[in-house]
């Protein structure tokens, strides 16, 4: 029977669907994988479910030339964590988890957006602390979302699912920076560069694949064009935004605040970050819902079932 090694216990239905088909062994542990253990899954699995974290790098696929392994069916639409190109040249396909996690991780977007802007974090502090002593007209103003502009860096799925809420929840204009135009449903101005785009909005969301094109494409230069009174929300990899760029930026009031769900070196998160009360801070709860993480699961099983089936996969990478 065809042997498939799950990286992490994925939810029951998940584990359930998996096994009507294959022979399935759950690694129990929620940490990434270790080098030995992804070279163990690669020479004696016929296929993986990695998720974020588990780096499989060239010099992992190098390590194993022979590979049981044909296939890595990621649990997670983004794949920042396999070198795709080393995998396909050691015969191994790759598969992701696209649209399962697009309106979960847009609604964080949104929370985040409004725990920075409308300074709920903080309040939630100052009531936990017990020193709220009452509402008054001019305690914790913070920011209104209507009316403002959301600048999203990468309309793709979740910066489109983002802009429609943004537009049709809150009343905001949306523009975007992209490397191509996009087909929209909603009205968008797409701007020339993002420092373009940096320099007119009132919060800039992040919302592109992480890797070496967008590694820190957030530096000292695009912070320092967005207004004193911007946000900065991310939502998508920690390494695109460089994180001691954001921090001395924040220090030095150049932007409002700051609200993150990812990290560059997750899961540490810099004390500096954690004292700024103008920052949100979430632990990569994007698509964090019971739901959710059982579509991507269900997803991730369709793809491992098409490839043995020998059809197409349906989210290849
Ligand atoms: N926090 C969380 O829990 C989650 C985080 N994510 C992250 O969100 C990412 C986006 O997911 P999704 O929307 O489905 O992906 P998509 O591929 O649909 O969208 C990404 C968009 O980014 C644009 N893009 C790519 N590179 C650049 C660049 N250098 N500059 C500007 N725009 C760029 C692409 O457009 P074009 O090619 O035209 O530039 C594309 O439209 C994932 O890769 C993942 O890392 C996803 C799910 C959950
Ligand atoms: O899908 C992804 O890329 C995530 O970050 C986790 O859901």
């Amino acid at each position: 029977m065809t042997r498939i090694y799950m990286a992490r216990p994925l939810p029951k239905r998940v584990q359930e669907a998996a096994r009507a088909h294959f022979d399935v062994t759950v690694r129990e542990i929620t940490t990434p994988l270790t080098g030995d253990e992804m070279r163990m899954a690669l020479a004696e699995f016929d296929g993986v479910v990695p998720t974020l974290g588990d780096m499989f790098t060239a010099e992992v696929f190098a390590d194993v030339p022979k590979p049981r392994c044909q296939v890595l069916a990621n649990f997670g639409v983004g794949y920042n964590h396999i070198d795709v190109a080393a995998a396909k040249a050691a015969g191994i396909a790759v598969s992701n988890t696209p649209g399962a996690v697009t309106d979960a991780t847009a609604d964080i977007a949104l929370l985040l957006m409004l725990m920075s802007a409308r300074r709920a974090g903080e309040g939630e502090r100052l009531l936990r602390a017990r020193q709220w002593e009452g509402w008054h007209p001019t305690q914790l103003l913070g920011m209104h979302l209507g009316g403002k502009t959301v600048g999203i860096v990468g309309m793709g799925r979740i910066g489109q699912a983002i802009a429609r809420r943004c537009t049709y929840g809150f009343g905001m204009q949306v523009a975007y920076h992209s490397r191509s135009p996009k087909e929209l449903d909603f009205e968008a101005e797409r701007k020339g560069s993002l420092l373009e785009l940096a320099a007119c909005v009132d919060v800039l969301v992040i919302a592109v694949p992480g890797g070496a094109e967008t590694h820190h494409l957030i530096n000292a230069e695009v912070l320092s064009a967005m207004q004193p009174h911007a946000h900065l929300v991310n939502i998508a990899r920690g390494n695109v935004v460089e994180e001691s760029a954001l921090i001395a930026a924040l220090q030095a009031g150049q932007i409002a605040g700051a609200g993150l769900d990812v990290y560059e070196f997750e899961p540490e998160v810099p004390k500096a970050l954690i004292d700024m009360e103008n920052v949100a801070l979430l632990p990569h709860l994007g698509t964090a819902a019971l739901e959710v993480r059982e579509d991507m699961g269900l997803m991730s099983v369709d793809n491992l079932k098409a490839f043995f089936a020998g059809t197409p996969l349906p989210n290849a990478v």
